[in-house]
């Protein structure tokens, strides 16, 4: 056998989760176009190393060579079409019926519809799937893993590995797909790795690997393990390396059965012969893989485009329930809480000491009395203006109570009486005109900062769309670190809500403690927060230090966020 004959190979692999080790030193080697039966008891790493073949974990140390290449690294095309995987959770999507879920991967890889109907129509009675148009969310479990199996199967792939695909399933079925699966290693040289937990099942495989906490025992055909061991079952050969192995004398044991086999069959002794046998070491492996030219995927494609639109579309109509939710519930969420944090203030008392109108209510007062025009000098003189202003606010807001002199109405202010006064004084209007006369000495700075809504279009753009994507980085997160939909709830409005109520909105942080104060701007709303009322406001631009504080507090919680979520993805692999 030589390298040109090899599909999968996996040297010395090391790999741990925490303290835990479950890939030990293993080694194993899948000629192309055979079947490969991983046998093993539930636990012992068979999973694990599945993912690390196509490549969704990385091991800590040894080699995994798939397809001619490194599983996960640019231009090995592990993960890609060439590789039919069945996992042994299904993640198939519930709003997608039969034919959506197949049509869906079809497109994804980049197969015409008409391959996939034909291709749909030839599983169903392969795998004997239920009707088509029946929803994923609706079929049994066991329905479901024929369906992702059907997946997996669907373009033909060079290497199929199937993670206890016959789980369940009826013993026609088991020996229907395992008739098909000897034709397809046979006939079109697809190379298949099949884990399961029915041993005998496996005679059919030509070959198999019999692992045990994370190493092989053994790895032959079974016709061969079965007359080497002279047992009538494959169990029994299982049971006699187990017992070895719990004793320590696995090794001993296998190369006594080496030196009885010119092909060093066991691995105790397979390094040498695996290495040799497939004829290149691993560093002519190495520079293989290197001699490769990578050509990077194409950024846009129109099949997966597709596939994703229809994929969202169906997932979003198909659960109406789910789609209120993430439209409706945000706008339910953002009216309740401006109504409840964002009203005006109404029906305050507040005392008036009106001295310009003898402390008494403006009631015979008339607006186009208060200004009158002096034509000899060319100017406005204007007169009860107190009057004037308490109209203007004299709405819902205020309550307004009369007092003759401020000392009272600051006395009752004490008392809580009132919550507040207003004193006038009896030269009010002659002062307020002697402002506005001399307005012209005001500076443009002095003049800008009194106007209102000139914010920049652009800025406030920039902030929101910052703070867009800062939810969107705070969302990835959470899409890492959760596992399922209660965590990702609890997680995102475990957080939100303590930020909502700290961020300023509804506590001044001018309020706060020192420390609660440091720790809400630091958030990622307070600061944002404030540059956008100064934009708007105020008119500050970009360029202004109050406005540039939120957009760079943005920008590196964005770098914090999208640092954690690569990090933690990187570690899980
Ligand atoms: N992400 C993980 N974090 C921590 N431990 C894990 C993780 N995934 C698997 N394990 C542990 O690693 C060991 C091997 O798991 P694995 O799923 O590879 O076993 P398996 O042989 O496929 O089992 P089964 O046949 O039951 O599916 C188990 O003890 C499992 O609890």
């Amino acid at each position: 056998m030589d390298k040109e004959n090899t599909c999968v190979y996996v040297k010395h692999a090391c790999k741990s989760y925490g303290a835990k080790q479950v890939l030990n030193n293993f080694s194993m080697t899948v000629p192309k176009g055979v079947i490969y039966g991983l046998l093993g008891a539930s636990g012992c790493g068979k999973t694990t190393l599945l993912s690390c073949i196509v490549g969704r974990k990385k091991i800590e140390s040894g080699e995994v060579w798939v397809l001619g290449g490194t599983p996960g690294t640019p231009g090995s095309k592990v993960p890609g079409p060439k590789i039919g995987y069945m996992p042994q959770d299904v993640a198939l999507v519930a709003e997608f019926t039969i034919r959506d879920a197949l049509f869906y991967f079809g497109r994804v890889f980049r197969m015409q519809d008409k391959d996939i109907e034909s291709r749909l129509n030839e599983l169903t009675v392969l795998l004997d799937l239920p009707p088509q148009n029946r929803y994923v969310g609706d079929c049994s479990g066991g329905q479901q893993r024929r369906v992702s199996f059907a997946v997996a199967l669907l373009n033909n792939p060079q290497l199929l590995i199937l993670d206890e695909p016959t789980v369940g399933l009826d013993p026609v079925l088991r020996d229907r797909i395992w008739n098909y699966l000897v034709e397809l290693a046979e006939d079109r040289q697809v190379t298949i790795i099949i884990t399961t937990h029915y041993i005998e099942e496996t005679r059919q495989a030509h070959k198999i690997g019999l692992m045990r906490e994370g190493r092989l025992l053994a790895e032959e055909s079974p016709s061969k393990l079965l007359r080497d061991f002279g047992t009538e079952t494959l169990e029994e050969v299982f049971l006699i390396l187990s017992q070895k192995q719990s004793e320590g004398k696995l090794e001993q044991f296998q190369n006594n059965l080496n030196n009885h086999d010119i092909n060093g069959i066991y691995p105790a002794d397979s390094e040498a012969n695996s290495i040799n046998s497939i004829g290149v070491s691993s560093t002519n492996l190495v520079s293989q893989k290197r001699k490769k030219k990578y050509v990077a995927p194409k950024l846009f494609n129109t099949f997966r485009l597709k596939a994703l639109f229809d994929k969202n579309w169906k997932q979003f109509h198909r659960n109406v329930s789910g789609l209120m939710f993430m439209i409706f519930f945000p706008c339910l969420q953002m009216c309740a809480f401006l109504t409840a944090v964002g009203g005006d203030i109404k029906n305050i008392n507040i005392a008036i000491v009106n001295e310009e109108n003898n402390f008494s209510p403006c009631k015979d007062y008339l607006v186009n009395e208060t200004a009158i025009y002096n034509a000899s000098e060319d100017l406005c003189e204007y007169q009860r203006l107190g009057c004037r202003f308490l109209e203007a606010v004299n709405t819902s807001m205020m309550h307004h109570i009369y007092y003759n002199d401020i000392d009272s109405a600051i006395h009752d202010i004490k008392r809580g009486k009132v919550t507040g006064a207003l004193h006038i004084h009896k030269n009010f209007s002659y002062a307020l005109e002697q402002k506005v006369q001399n307005a012209g000495n005001m500076t443009d700075e002095e003049l800008e900062d009194t106007q209102i809504m000139k914010g920049g279009l652009v800025v406030i753009t920039v902030l929101i769309f910052l703070q867009g994507l800062c939810g969107i980085s705070y969302g990835f997160l959470i899409s890492v670190f959760c596992s399922d939909h209660n965590s990702a709830n609890i997680l995102s409005t475990g957080v939100f809500y303590p930020m909502i109520l700290t961020c300023g909105l509804v506590w001044p942080i001018e309020s706060m403690p020192t420390v609660l104060r440091w720790i809400s701007l630091c958030l990622p709303f307070t600061v944002p927060i404030l540059s956008v009322r100064n934009v708007l406001k105020k008119g500050w631009g970009m360029t202004h230090l109050h406005v540039l504080n939120g957009v760079g507090l943005e920008i590196l919680w964005c770098v914090i966020l999208g640092t954690i979520s690569a990090y933690q993805l990187k570690k899980r692999r």
